[in-house]
């Protein structure tokens, strides 16, 4: 059963405890097993990502199956039934459309007389995107990742995904891929993936950037790896914070908890409301959805160590305590949800109104579903095309403007002790005898 609290305190310290739920006692031991992953895939390469997936995913694989071949990828096709072609190829549609609009460009200011001022936009050469692949199979990720770096320019997308089961990787997600443009895909998975895209192996090749979501291994390694790559932001295990007003539906309320609450035993599902008989009806509908829940155990975990309801005066107090988790997706099932949001500060994504499920986002309304998590989104933002490019700064000026403001710019070097930075200066704008 969900715990339900009101006391503010205590609502506080578990919001706390929820967020950083991916720091816990056991972290240790993890980022032990992915700082080892690490070090030996840059090491020993492709040998040591055949033994970690043997360890890790169960499958013993040759090389040359590492990365997915033209016939498999032609075959995919074949397995995709036409309502689920035609559904990728519509989200597709949508997600391009929504970061075509997103799309930063090149600018350039004449910002003084003969001064040249701007910002010249160029995506990454080479951006590894990962695909989870663990506890389910994310075709929709593929795009989420896929479509906004080829936008952004990016000439070559690498993909990484668990080889799957027995049965292989999903044919949606092969799909998916060849629908987005992705230029060669890898059959692993885990921190040995990410270790793969960021040092490079003989056959993966090392990229600049690495995006996309991912457990607790895959965020880690991603953290670890910063600095060596780029990295999108620390998308790891999926959150929901629900504000609810007593018009709210428990039916809804409580499904939406539990469709994030199934990606992973460490997801997390929060309702804060103002309403404790609402309060109480979800918490008796997410028992009664859980009994013939196809995922039950991993989605029972989820709610019994990282779901709560919070029952609170008032939609500010919820807005509050929301603002000190900053969830990952924000649902406002309230009557009037623009009204909440100027005080909103910190959420991957909002979800405005009864009729705005969150699974809407996750596959299709256009933004994007790479969001961060265990309270990132304090400082970070959903994955977009902006993430696929770096901007260079651009500067002119003429030696009339750097005539006036030479003086300046000396005067500051030499408070720096920096002569040639004078010089530099001087050796343009002074007469020759004058140097
Ligand atoms: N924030 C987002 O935008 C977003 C989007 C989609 C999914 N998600 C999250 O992505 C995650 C997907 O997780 P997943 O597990 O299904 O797939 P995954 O691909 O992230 O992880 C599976 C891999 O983890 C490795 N692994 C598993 N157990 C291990 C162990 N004990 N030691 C070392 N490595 C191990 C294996 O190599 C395996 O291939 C979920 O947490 C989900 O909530 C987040
Ligand atoms: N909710 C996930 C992000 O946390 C994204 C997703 C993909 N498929 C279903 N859901
Ligand atoms: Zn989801």
């Amino acid at each position: 059963m969900l715990r339900i609290i009101s006391q503010r305190s205590e609502a506080e310290a578990e919001l706390r405890r929820i967020c950083d739920r991916t720091f816990d006692e056991e972290m240790v031991h993890k980022e032990a097993t992915v700082q080892q992953v690490l070090q030996t895939v840059r090491r020993n390469g492709d040998g040591a990502l055949l033994d970690y997936t043997e360890e890790f995913d169960g499958q013993r694989l040759e090389v040359s199956q590492l990365r997915v071949s033209a016939l498999e990828l032609e075959a995919a096709y074949q397995q995709v039934d036409k309502p689920l072609l035609d559904a990728i190829e519509l989200a597709s549609r949508q997600i391009e459309a929504f970061h075509r609009q997103r799309m930063p460009k090149s600018w350039v200011h004449f910002a003084q007389d003969e001064v040249v001022l701007g910002k010249h936009y160029t995506p990454v050469d080479r951006a590894g995107i990962y695909i989870p692949g663990g506890r389910a199979a994310y075709p929709s990720t593929v795009l989420m990742n896929a479509i906004p770096a080829k936008v952004a320019g990016v000439p070559r997308i690498v993909m990484c995904t668990p080889p799957g089961t027995h049965q292989g990787i999903s044919p949606a997600v092969l799909v998916a891929a060849q629908f987005a443009g992705v230029n060669e895909i890898y059959r692993v998975g885990g921190a040995q993936a990410i270790a793969a895209l960021a040092y490079g192996t003989q056959t993966v090749p090392k990229v600049d950037l690495i995006t996309g979501p991912g457990n607790i291994y895959v965020t880690l390694a991603k953290k670890m790896v910063y600095g060596v790559v780029g990295i999108d932001s620390l998308a790891g295990p999926s959150e929901v914070l629900v504000i609810a007003d007593r018009e709210a539906n428990p039916v809804h309320v409580a499904t939406d908890l539990l469709a994030q609450a199934e990606h992973d035993p460490i997801a997390a599902a929060i309702l804060i409301t103002t309403d404790r008989t609402l309060a109480r009806e979800v918490a008796a509908e997410v028992d009664k959805q859980l009994i013939n829940h196809p995922r039950q155990i991993l989605t029972e975990k989820a709610i019994a160590h990282y779901g709560l309801i919070v029952v609170v005066d008032s939609l500010q107090e919820a807005v509050e305590l929301s603002n000190l988790f900053a969830p990952e997706h924000l649902e406002l099932e309230v009557a009037e949800p623009w009204d909440l949001l100027p005080q909103i500060r910190h959420a991957g994504a909002i979800f405005l109104g009864y009729s705005t499920p969150e699974a809407v986002g996750d596959y299709l309304a256009g933004p994007n579903h790479t969001l961060p998590t265990s309270g990132a989104a304090r400082y970070a933002s959903a994955l977009g095309v902006e993430t696929f490019m770096k901007h260079s700064s651009l500067i002119q000026y003429s030696p009339t403007a750097l005539n006036k403001m030479a003086s300046a710019i000396m005067t500051l070097a030499d408070a720096e002790g920096l002569p040639s930075h004078a010089h530099s200066v001087r050796v343009r704008t002074s007469s020759p005898e004058e140097e």
